[in-house]
This record gives structure tokens, C-alpha cells and sequence, in this order.
């Protein structure tokens, strides 16, 4: 069967999602707090990398692991969920029904525990 990769709509869309989630979280001071040292263009980079293989599609992910990434940055559970929902927020701008942002979640969420409290 077609990945959700194919599904969303391929490349294009994941550049979407992720440039729309580069803006929601601009515009989120919370967050923004947490991206003022980082690197945007290897960020937008590695994300579109990671999405791409986490929805099945022909990438390769060249960034460093989730726990290496978020370990050091103390994200608590609050700061978490903003941030999912900021995600959502990107995915519905860039024309994923409900059922398939789920789906990205559900693929996303066994990764939390890496990110959170560490
Ligand atoms: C929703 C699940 C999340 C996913 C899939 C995700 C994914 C990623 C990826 C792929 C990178 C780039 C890795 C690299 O450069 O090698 C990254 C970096 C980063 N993430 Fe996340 N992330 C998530 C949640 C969060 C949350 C909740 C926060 C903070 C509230 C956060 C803050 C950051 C920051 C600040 C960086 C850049 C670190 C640096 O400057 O080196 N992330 N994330």
C-alpha cells in the first residue's frame, strides 16, 4: 500500500508542514525561547528528513537522535503538547485531514519519551 508519505502528498507537503511549523513556532514566544541559538536552516533541513522517514518515505535521516537532540533542553509536558499542537496547526495548513495527522502522530509518539524531561 502507498505510504503516508505518498499519501500527503510526498516532498512537497513535508516542505510544507515543516515551513509552517518554522512560523507557528516564530510566532510562539514559549517556544521560540527554545529555538533562539538554533541553527533554522539545518533544523528545516533534518526535520523534512526525519518526517519523510517517520511517514515512510524515501529519505534518509542525517541528524542526530531525538534523545540527543532534546536531551539538556528540560522540555517539560506543557511545553510538549504546545508544541504538538503546533505541529497539528501546520499540518491542517498544509491540507492533512484529521485522520492523517493522527496518523503522524501516532507514528511520532513513541519518540516523546526522548524528548521530554531530559
Ligand atoms: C513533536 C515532536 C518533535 C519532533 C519530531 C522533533 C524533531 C526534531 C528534529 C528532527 C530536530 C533536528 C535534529 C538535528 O538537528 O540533528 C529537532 C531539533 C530541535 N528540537 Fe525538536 N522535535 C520535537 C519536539 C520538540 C519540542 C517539544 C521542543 C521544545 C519545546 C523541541 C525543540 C527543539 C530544538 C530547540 C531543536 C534544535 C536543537 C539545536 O539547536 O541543536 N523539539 N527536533
Amino acid at each position: 500500500p502507498e505510504s503516508l508519505y505518498e499519501e500527503i502528498g510526498g516532498q512537497a507537503t513535508v516542505e510544507a508542514i515543516t515551513n509552517n511549523f518554522i512560523n507557528e513556532v516564530s510566532f510562539n514566544e514559549t517556544i521560540y525561547r527554545y529555538f533562539e541559538k538554533t541553527n533554522i536552516k539545518r533544523f528545516r533541513e533534518k526535520f523534512i528528513e526525519h518526517f519523510c522517514v517517520s511517514t515512510g518515505g524515501p529519505c534518509t535521516y542525517t541528524g542526530d537522535t531525538m534523545l540527543k537532540v532534546h536531551q539538556g533542553q528540560k522540555i517539560n509536558e506543557t511545553d510538549f503538547n504546545t508544541t504538538v499542537d503546533l505541529l497539528v496547526s501546520a499540518m491542517a495548513k498544509a491540507g492533512l485531514t484529521y485522520p492523517q495527522q493522527n496518523r503522524v502522530l501516532k507514528v511520532l509518539a513513541p519518540m516523546r519519551s526522548d524528548m521530554i524531561y531530559k
